[in-house]
């Protein structure tokens, strides 16, 4: 089955997620053309949904895509066929690079908030999934793009390419969330240096550090997360989700019960003078550096 969502607004996705139930059907009469950001193929027969991002130029994590992959995430979670999820990208060598800075460069306060708030939905979605989640990693995956790697419960990479939390180096902070799942993956030491530092890990360091789990060549990365995914059915659903559920529930519920603060505080430091002349100086950069 394929099944490809398209951004064509908010109206769209907010309808798709109030009809819930109807959304399979809204999406795939919409999906014909191109242009989709997401594609979403469930294969009934090995139970494995594979979710591609396809948002070019490089995957950036606006408002719009963010309620795209909240929509996809629920249809997945809801669908009983789909025991294991994919997530990997369909633009050549970028997995996603991490939250769209413009949406934080001189923004509009209301459209800032909800567009914390729809990520914060994704992270808790995509961190609580029941179903096995595996980053299929075949690109650049900085900032956003590795917390989404690091909420998977595997990580497969191509060599070649970055990986990391490098908030520090845009001169922002990595929030509490993102440091805990870190914390979670790599232990304290790596991430306190690793915070501090904004380090990239290129994929063999990554590696290293436990950041990944696999290293494949490019064109292996999506066959051996569907290889790596029937080494993870084997184990009895019940048991394994339960474990899961156990060991990421507390990192999950200390930002369930701070959410309305965390976004506040977002707004305030996203706005400061400071840290939007850090923004623009690094947008900028960004810009320049194909010159
Ligand atoms: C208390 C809370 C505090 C705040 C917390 C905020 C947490 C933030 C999390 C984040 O995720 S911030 C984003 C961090 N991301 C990055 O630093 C990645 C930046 N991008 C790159 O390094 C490179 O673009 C790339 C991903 C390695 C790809 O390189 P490539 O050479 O293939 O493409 P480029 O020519 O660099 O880019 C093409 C095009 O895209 C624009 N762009 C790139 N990244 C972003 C982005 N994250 N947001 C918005 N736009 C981005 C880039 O400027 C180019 O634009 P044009 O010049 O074509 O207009």
């Amino acid at each position: 089955m394929r099944i490809g969502i398209v951004t064509s607004g908010l109206g769209i996705a907010r309808q798709c997620l109030r009809k819930n139930t109807s959304v399979y059907r809204t999406c795939r009469r919409q999906v014909t053309g191109s242009g989709s950001p997401l594609d979403l193929n469930v294969d009934s027969k090995t139970g494995i949904a594979v979710l591609s991002m396809n948002k070019p130029p490089v995957n950036s994590l606006n408002l719009e895509f963010l309620t795209e992959l909240n929509i996809a995430l629920e249809k997945v979670e809801n669908d009983k066929q789909c025991k294991g999820l994919i997530i990997t990208s369909s633009i050549p060598k970028i997995f996603s690079a991490g939250l769209d800075i413009t949406e934080m460069y001189q923004p509009d306060i209301d459209r800032l908030e909800e567009f914390w708030r729809t990520l914060q939905d994704m992270w808790i979605k995509l961190y609580g999934m029941n179903c096995v989640t595996i980053a299929a990693i075949n690109g650049h995956s900085p900032a956003g793009g590795c917390l989404m790697s690091m909420s998977c419960d595997y990580r497969i990479m191509a060599p070649n390419y970055t990986i990391g939390l490098n908030e520090t180096q845009l001169g922002i902070v990595a929030p509490f969330w993102f440091a805990d799942v870190m914390l979670n993956t790599v232990g304290f030491r790596q991430t306190e240096m690793a915070l501090q530092l904004g380090t990239l890990f290129k994929t063999e360091e990554a590696l290293n550090i436990g950041l990944i789990d696999k290293v494949v060549p490019q064109e292996e990365v999506l066959s051996a997360a569907q290889q790596e995914m029937q080494r993870w059915f084997k184990i009895p659903g019940f048991a394994r989700q339960l474990s899961k559920t156990e060991l990421r529930r507390p990192t999950i519920e200390k930002l369930l019960k701070k959410k309305e603060e965390d976004i506040g505080y977002f707004r305030d430091y996203i706005t400061k003078d400071a840290i939007q002349k850090s923004l623009g100086m690094y947008l900028e950069s960004l810009k320049n550096r194909r010159k």
